[in-house]
């Protein structure tokens, strides 16, 4: 078994208890069900935004410990201060040490796109991502059918949810659909844990125009974002970059600026 298979099988067990601890009814009074969304798309074609979904992850099966001080609401608020177009918060316990409890501590100090970043196998998750403040979903062709991301999509869009489709490969295009707003490249395999540019770089014309493209995973230098830029990539999924420094959200703040002049020095 490769590990997303071990975490698909502890998410199916997971959901099950969950289902049975928390009843829909009860996710639909949750604090932040009936509160209004911000779009990711519009945030990441917001010029005066870094274009950066910035991630909080503690650890990760391919990392270990990546941080188990810095507070969420310490990293979140200075990645939406210093500009980050979204943030992304990992929710599951098991394998990323996140929380649905993150989640909301997250929405309740940030009004920026939040991405509830955990592995979706049922459309109840997609009503706890609604009621604990997440605005977009991630939805792993790695591990759904072409149905099922349709189905867990168009379930999505009618919460009002924005919807990331998640692909590292050339038949996961296959699972591209109309319900669809983001389309993001993982340069990480999940099954080998290898990372790469190129992958991104390899799909980036695949990917039909009407969707946006974000490039996930091993972004570490301004460099990597100028570079994926010239493929037509609009938003970075970083997080291991700013996570592994002491204090993450400086670790942001210097990288937007260098960023910002970066742009500055190439338009001028
Ligand atoms: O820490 P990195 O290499 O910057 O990667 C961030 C993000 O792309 C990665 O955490 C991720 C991408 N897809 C996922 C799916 C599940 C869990 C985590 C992920």
């Amino acid at each position: 078994m490769n590990i997303l298979d071990k975490i698909i099988a502890q998410k199916r067990i997971e959901v099950a208890q969950r289902k049975a601890e928390v009843t829909i009814a009860e996710l639909e009074k949750g604090p932040f069900f009936k509160s209004e969304t911000y779009s990711l798309k519009a945030a990441l074609l917001d010029n005066t935004k870094t274009g950066i979904i910035a991630e909080y992850k503690r650890k990760s099966p391919s990392k270990g410990i990546i941080n188990d001080k810095a507070t969420i609401e310490e990293v979140t608020m200075a990645y939406a201060t210093y500009g980050a177009s979204g943030i992304s918060v990992l929710t599951d316990h098991e394998f990323f040490g996140g929380s649905l409890a993150d989640l909301q501590k997250a929405a309740i100090i940030n009004k920026i796109p939040l991405l509830r970043k955990d592995f979706m196998i049922d459309e109840y998750q997609l009503l706890e991502a609604k009621a604990y403040g997440a605005s977009v979903i991630l939805l792993i062709a790695a591990n759904l059918s072409v149905g099922e991301v349709k189905s867990l999509a168009s379930a999505a869009k009618n919460l009002g949810l924005e919807v990331l489709l998640e692909i590292h490969n050339e038949q996961e295009l296959e699972h591209i659909c109309d319900e669809v707003d983001l389309v993001g490249v993982n340069n990480r395999n999940l099954k080998t844990f290898e990372v790469s540019l190129d992958t991104s770089v390899q799909l980036s014309n695949l990917i039909p125009l009407d969707k946006l493209k974000i490039s996930e995973s091993g972004i570490h230098k301004v460099e990597d974002i100028h570079y994926l830029e010239q493929y037509g990539f609009k938003g970075f999924l970083i997080g291991e970059n700013f996570m592994k420094q002491e204090v993450p959200g400086e670790a942001f703040r210097s990288f937007a600026e260098e960023l910002k002049n970066y742009k500055v020095s190439k338009t001028s």
